[in-house]
């Protein structure tokens, strides 16, 4: 029997270990999609120092294309693609970038992505696929194409809900790409509610990514500055608060958990990697999007309406210094009155 076709777009930190895993379970046929770092990989494969899988040199797939258009030119109907860009629907809508890819009715999405709401679009836009939560617990980060990966490589894996279709096939879906993905190496698991599951991950990425952007530092010097729990613990708190309005109940110790869970490491999560790299951040699925339902749902929010703000600032200039902005010359004079 042929092995299922997987396609995964986005090999940075996260991408190029999953995809690594994925090959070494060796139970799919697997391609990439590379942007950045196409020329290099081609022809050399990739660099990766992980802590599970050790010194990796030279390490590529057999199918390695250039841009997403390239791999749906190839000729093959993938069974699943899974998608491990950054979420920046302010940039490029990930269910637009998927499309030469996607089959209707067959392929299956993986969206190996942080931020909360991401399957939606996706299920608006492909009525009659499955498309599958992947939430990353690992530390790992590109570095002029080098892979440096820190924190175990811990994924859990469940199902968008999509009401066109049937559940169990797409549990089926969920616990089939489980089975491609796992290895003796990695922790990949099913978990039912995804709401739950995305809404647990938000209470780390909302207050520490943010924070830790805004302040340039990592969560070991947040904690030590006291910034840590004048701002991030009750940004927290703000986001057990949306998920209980929304029908979620995050366990008690929830926040000391997440707080706890870097012990030990100078850890600066992604979002402040990208503000290093001077990458756009991915601001509105990860408070955009949150902060809308708390908005439905009448939840005060002060601390995280704050820091999606200035987080908005950041990311203007972001994407100012990567040319998706610009801005005249001369400064526009507003008659705006301010009192
Ligand atoms: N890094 C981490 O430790 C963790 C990250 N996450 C989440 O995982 C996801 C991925 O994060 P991370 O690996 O850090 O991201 P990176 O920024 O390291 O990598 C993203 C990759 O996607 C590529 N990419 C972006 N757009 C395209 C495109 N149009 N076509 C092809 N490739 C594209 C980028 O290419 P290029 O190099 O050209 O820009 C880059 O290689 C995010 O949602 C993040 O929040 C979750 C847990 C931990
Ligand atoms: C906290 C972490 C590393 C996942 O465990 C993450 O999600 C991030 O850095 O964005």
């Amino acid at each position: 029997m042929s092995k299922p076709n997987v396609l995964l777009i986005g090999t940075g930190g996260v991408g190029t270990i999953v995809a690594y895993g994925i090959d070494y379970a060796g139970k799919s046929s697997l391609s990439v999609v590379v942007r950045r770092d196409y020329p290099k990989v081609k022809d050399q494969g990739w660099e990766i120092n992980s802590c599970n899988y050790g010194t990796i040199k030279g390490w590529k797939p057999a199918a390695v294309y250039e841009s997403v258009s390239a791999a749906g030119e190839a000729g093959v109907t993938y069974d699943y693609v899974v998608i491990s860009t950054k979420s920046l629907p302010d940039i490029v809508k990930p269910e637009v970038l998927a499309e030469p890819v996607i089959t209707p009715g067959k392929t299956v999405v993986v969206l190996v992505q942080n931020g909360f709401d991401l399957g939606r679009p996706f299920i608006e836009k492909y009525p009659e696929n499955v498309c599958l939560s992947g939430v990353s617990h690992i530390g790992s980060h590109n570095h002029n194409g080098v892979i440096s990966h820190i924190q175990t490589d811990k994924a859990v894996i469940s199902v968008f809900e999509n009401p066109h279709l049937d559940k169990d096939f797409q549990v089926e879906k969920a616990k089939e790409f489980i089975s491609l993905y796992s290895n003796d190496k990695n922790d990949v698991s099913y978990f039912e509610d995804t709401k739950w599951y995305r809404y647990r991950k938000l209470v780390y990425n909302a207050t520490l990514n943010t924070v830790c952007a805004l302040t340039g530092v990592d969560t070991g010097r947040l904690d030590l500055s006291g910034t840590l729990e004048s701002v991030s613990i009750p940004a927290m708190r703000e986001v057990v608060k949306i998920a209980k309005a929304d029908g979620v109940e995050l366990p008690e110790d929830v926040i000391n958990t997440v707080v706890h869970s870097d012990d030990g490491d100078w850890f600066e999560p992604s979002m402040r990697v990208d503000v290093k790299k001077g990458n756009p951040i991915e601001l509105e699925v990860i408070l955009g999007n949150l902060l809308r339902v708390a908005r439905e749902l009448k939840v005060d929010t002060p601390v995280l309406s704050l820091l999606y703000e200035l987080l908005k600032a950041v990311q203007f200039r972001l994407k100012e210094g990567q040319g998706l902005i610009t801005v005249p010359e001369k400064r526009p004079i507003s008659t705006k009155y301010y009192s």
